[in-house]
């Protein structure tokens, strides 16, 4: 087995990018987490966001957060693979990052918005794989915000009206995940990303793999 970096039994493999979609509240963040906790290899790809950090954020590991002159000049240096305005922030992924990691067959998540994923895709379709996270029901999202309570309700109150217009969007991505229970949301989100690296496509070492099996049969 390789170091996990994204080869199989010796399998060297492209690495992909798996994106992770949701109105606000239905649980993305938590997926994306306890995917990186458990996905050996994996590479949370982290944005720069304008947004104020919510209580227990991380500069650096939830967000970069800066100020909006700062996120322009990202923005002018052609720092960002995406950006996108969200909520009234600006939001943005920076590509260095995610090109050295995939450069080295490792596989890059990210959390990002239907804008940032149409343009991943107009990128590097192949290399996308996207699913979009639904909550069970509104009452859950609104349920889960407050729960939440990193957002002042007026925060909550534009989330929720701008929910219908982001669930509009789950038909541009290739698989849908209702998080009703977590630990099914969860394997159901790690299966899809397990399936979508043994893609023989992604494989690009298995030609070698089996041309070299053969030739030992042959003997
Ligand atoms: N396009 C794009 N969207 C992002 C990026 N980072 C976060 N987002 C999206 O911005 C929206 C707001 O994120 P956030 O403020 O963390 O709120 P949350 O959805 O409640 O977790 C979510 O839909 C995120 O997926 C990014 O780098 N690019
Ligand atoms: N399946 C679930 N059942 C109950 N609560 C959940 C579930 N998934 C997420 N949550 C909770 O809902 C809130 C929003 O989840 P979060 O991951 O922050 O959503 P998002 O990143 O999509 O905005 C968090 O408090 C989280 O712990």
């Amino acid at each position: 087995m390789k170091d996990g970096s994204g080869g199989f039994n010796g399998v060297e493999r492209r690495g992909l990018m798996f994106v992770l979609s949701s109105p606000s509240g239905a649980g993305k963040t938590t997926l994306s987490r306890m995917l990186v906790d458990e996905a050996p290899g994996l590479t949370m790809s982290v944005s720069a966001t304008t947004r104020p950090r919510r209580p227990g954020e991380v500069d650096g590991r939830d967000y970069y957060f800066v100020d909006r002159p700062k996120f322009d000049a990202m923005v002018e240096a052609d720092e960002f693979l995406e950006w996108a305005h969200v909520f009234d922030n600006c939001y943005g992924t920076p590509r260095a990052p995610v090109e050295a990691a995939l450069a080295a067959g490792r596989d890059v998540l990210f959390d990002i918005d239907w804008q940032g994923t149409q343009q991943l895709r107009s990128r590097a379709s192949n290399d996308v794989v996207s699913v979009f996270i639904l909550p069970p029901s509104v009452q859950d999202l609104e349920h889960r915000l407050h729960t939440r309570a990193q957002d002042s309700d007026e925060v909550i109150r534009g989330r929720m009206k701008k929910a219908g217009d982001e669930m509009s969007h789950f038909d541009a991505y290739d698989y849908i995940v209702v998080n009703d229970n977590i630990g099914v949301a969860f394997e159901s989100v790690k299966a899809i990303l397990r399936a979508e690296q043994l893609k023989r496509e992604r494989q690009i070492g298995i030609e070698a793999f089996v041309r070299d099996m053969r030739r030992q049969l042959e003997k």
